[in-house]
């Protein structure tokens, strides 16, 4: 088994290089059962390790960030999490960024043992960077935080998902008179602004189908990963209009849409290919 080790170097930087080399494209691993079917694997663990992999294989060393939604890989239990650990390993081997998809979130002390599974060098499921979920207060992801920038990875908290119950809490006006969601941003700018560096640790999720807006992402000083494309309806015309006065690294990522052009190889190069072209005129690197 490979574990990961932290390169010293600081996520941001590692993220701003690989997007700059490969382009602004985050391909999500999420083999659902219909896409086993479709790539004629069988339902099981093995379909599970042949999508998930062969994906990587396919697309390791174009793509610059792929990110493996845990939950495909628990639904098969200890031998799923084992095929997991595969394909992060997978894509260290390509030199492409892992971003784990668990969306954690707890009270402190348990924060800390999440930390300690998916952001410690030398834990098999160590990830360059994992999404985080804020409902029980921005601050008792602190752990979590500060290990991740220690070691050189990141995390990525849910502001503004891509789903349509999202705005019900997100949009909600705290006693300060904020959005929850702009208590967010804000609150991740601040972490960034502390860190120093030109992209910090701390990215937000920011569905890529929520529309023109009005939050505030000026001051974010870090990666935003906007999921969304394809299946969910996005398209790069929407990134356009969510995004217009965001001046940071945006990282748009689709699943479905890309894993459905396999299994062939070249045709999930393809389909890459074909997003990558059509956003990279869009969004600057940051
Ligand atoms: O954190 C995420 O990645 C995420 C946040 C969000 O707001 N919306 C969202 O769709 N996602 C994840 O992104 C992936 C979207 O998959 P597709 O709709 O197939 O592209 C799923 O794994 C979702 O769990």
């Amino acid at each position: 088994m490979t574990v990961a080790t932290s390169t010293g170097t600081p996520y941001g930087q590692r993220l701003g290089e690989t997007v700059r080399a490969r382009g602004a494209l985050c391909v999500g691993i999420d083999p659902h059962p219909a896409l086993l079917d479709r790539w004629d694997l069988p339902r099981d663990v093995s379909g599970l390790e042949r999508c998930a992999r062969g994906l990587v294989e396919a697309l390791g060393e174009t793509v610059a960030v792929f990110k493996p939604q845990s939950a495909f890989f628990e639904a098969y239990g200890s031998a799923g999490i084992a095929v997991l650990e595969r394909v992060l390993a997978d894509c260290r081997a390509y030199g492409a960024l892992s971003l784990l998809d668990v969306k954690r979130g707890d009270i402190g002390s348990t924060m800390d043992a999440y930390a300690a599974a998916y952001l410690a060098d030398g834990s098999p499921l160590a990830a360059d960077a994992i999404t985080l979920s804020p409902y029980l207060g921005f601050g008792s992801l602190r752990g979590a935080i500060d290990l991740a920038v220690s070691n050189g990875r990141g995390v990525y908290v849910l502001a503004l998902t891509s789903n349509p119950e999202g705005p019900q809490f997100q949009y909600a006006v705290t006693a300060e008179g904020r959005t929850v969601a702009q208590t967010i941003i804000d609150e991740a700018s601040a972490l960034n602004a502390a860190s120093g560096l030109p992209i910090g640790p701390v990215g937000l999720v920011v569905g890529a189908t929520i529309g023109r807006n009005s939050f505030d992402f000026s001051r974010l000083g870090g990666s935003i990963l906007a999921p969304g494309l394809g299946a969910q309806g996005a398209g790069p015309e929407d990134l356009a209009d969510v995004f217009a006065d965001a001046t940071t690294l945006v990282l748009p990522s689709a699943s479905r849409e890309i894993i459905s052009a396999g299994p062939d190889p070249e045709a999930l190069r393809q389909v890459a290919a074909g997003w990558l072209a059509r956003i990279g005129p869009i969004l600057s690197v940051g």
